[in-house]
């Protein structure tokens, strides 16, 4: 087992596929493979063939060798926005607040009406999937039934997620896109009640204040005294731009910080993921640290909306858990692999701006976006990685498809296609060892 451990992210070898269990990757001596439920074991073969045989029932025919193909773990975007998707790469004119009113709340609005949910919803999902997306954490809308209807296309699909119903009791700039207080709880309780009923195995509740503006305290308090009995997951926004401090400050005013209003609400807890954290001070950073509560990092949003640049540098130091989200639609892409380029780009820029500035590698961001995300959503038992006994979450890419977005030259290694590799050359998605959206023919 401690073999797998030091198994690296990426590698080439012979894959295995067969209708019982799929796949297996044989390195060298050992055999990396995937059990009936998904798990990822890890054991040693003297003969490969044979043990193979007796162990997984497969037949000589089912093994490829394909030196152009390699696994990577599944990508796990910490932060989007479901309902928004359909507003996805356009009106990025404003910042936040006032983009909030003109565009995003509109467009919330109207999941009323189921039809036009699970549109959207199905649509986003199929694309998360297609770029590589093995595990969401969900913003749906006010709306429970839609959000319900989110929660069964995730799992029809066999993507991992986590999906909230969103809460907000203020709203003084749309009037027609808030709930009533004891509504808002009400509906979050029937949310998670009808979803546990529904007993899918990858689809969990998040309990999600839309962020500190767009609530009551008496919201906030009651939302987080839900998710501490309920031991529930718990997401929100936080310090994402100057004017939204602002406002913060002025509605919660005795208290220290924006962390301490969501702290003194038992909102910031090890399960908790708060989008963005761009103004958050060193002293907040440490209670984060303290409290095990992790950031999502949406580094296209950042840029979008001008809202500012995190210090991801800092963020390591204080050894807050932290992983990439799309932010879609405040971001602009619903791909991963977006999000690792622009966090790539925020520690350049940053580095530009004070010099000696220590930028992030893009094997940190690569990390990030994969086992770090599964340790800000509190799921790194699970997925992340490859160490034996998680699920095996993974994407096969392939770097030798017709059409592909890049060229390989000659001498590279496999290492290349995490600098700039293309969403296109995904080949096949897998969640818990089932493949779903098969993507590019080979
Ligand atoms: O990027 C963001 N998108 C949103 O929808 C939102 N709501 C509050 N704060 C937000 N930030």
């Amino acid at each position: 087992a401690p073999a797998a451990q030091r198994a690296p992210a990426l590698f080439r070898g012979t894959f295995v596929h067969s209708t019982q269990v799929s796949p297996v990757q044989i390195l060298n001596d050992h055999i990396l493979g995937v059990d009936k439920n998904g798990k990822i074991v890890f054991f040693e073969a003297s003969d490969k063939e044979e043990k193979l045989s007796e162990t997984w029932h497969f037949n000589k025919k089912d093994i490829r060798v394909l030196q152009k193909e390699f696994f990577i773990p599944g990508l796990v975007d910490t932060h989007i926005h479901a309902s928004q998707y359909s507003n996805i790469g356009t009106g990025l004119d404003l910042t936040l607040l006032p983009w909030l009113t003109k565009y995003t709340f509109p467009v919330e609005a109207k999941y009323k009406d189921l039809k036009f949910a699970e549109d959207i919803y199905t649509k986003v999902v199929e694309r998360t999937l297609k770029n590589g997306t093995t595990t969401a954490c969900y913003f749906a809308t006010i709306h429970t039934d839609a959000s319900l209807k989110l929660c069964d296309i995730v799992d029809n699909y066999g993507q991992r997620a986590l999906v909230g119903k969103v809460c907000m009791d203020i709203n003084d700039t749309f009037h027609k896109y808030k709930e009533e207080t004891s509504h808002s709880l009400e509906e979050t309780q029937r949310f998670v009640t009808e979803l546990a009923k529904r007993k899918y195995p990858r689809v969990k509740p998040i309990v999600t204040p839309r962020f500190a503006a767009s609530c009551s305290s008496e919201l906030l308090k009651q939302l987080g005294l839900f998710a501490k009995h309920n031991n529930l997951h718990i997401q929100s926004h936080i310090s994402e731009t100057r004017p939204e401090l602002e406002i913060t400050k002025r509605l919660f005013e005795k208290y220290e910080n924006y962390t301490d209003v969501y702290y003194q609400h038992n909102l910031l807890t090890d399960k908790t993921v708060m989008a963005h954290g761009v103004y958050l001070s060193d002293e907040e950073l440490k209670v984060f640290h303290r409290e095990g509560a992790a950031i999502s990092h949406c580094p296209n949003s950042n840029i979008s909306l001008c809202s500012g640049l995190l210090d991801m540098r800092n963020v390591l130091k204080h050894q807050v858990k932290v992983g990439l989200g799309t932010d879609v639609s405040g971001g602009y892409s619903a791909s991963m692999l977006d999000a690792i380029r622009r966090a790539i780009d925020t520690t350049k820029i940053l580095s530009v701006q004070s010099p000696g500035y220590e930028k992030l590698s893009y094997k940190e961001i690569f990390r990030i976006a994969t086992l770090g995300g599964s340790q800000a959503l509190g799921l790194d038992k699970l997925i992340g990685n490859f160490e034996v006994g998680k699920e095996f979450d993974a994407l096969l890419i392939n770097v030798d498809v017709p059409n592909s977005a890049f060229e390989m030259f000659p001498g590279e290694t496999n290492e290349v296609i995490i600098q700039y590799r293309d969403d296109r050359n995904i080949e096949e998605v897998y969640v818990a060892g089932k493949q779903v959206v098969p993507f590019l023919e080979s």
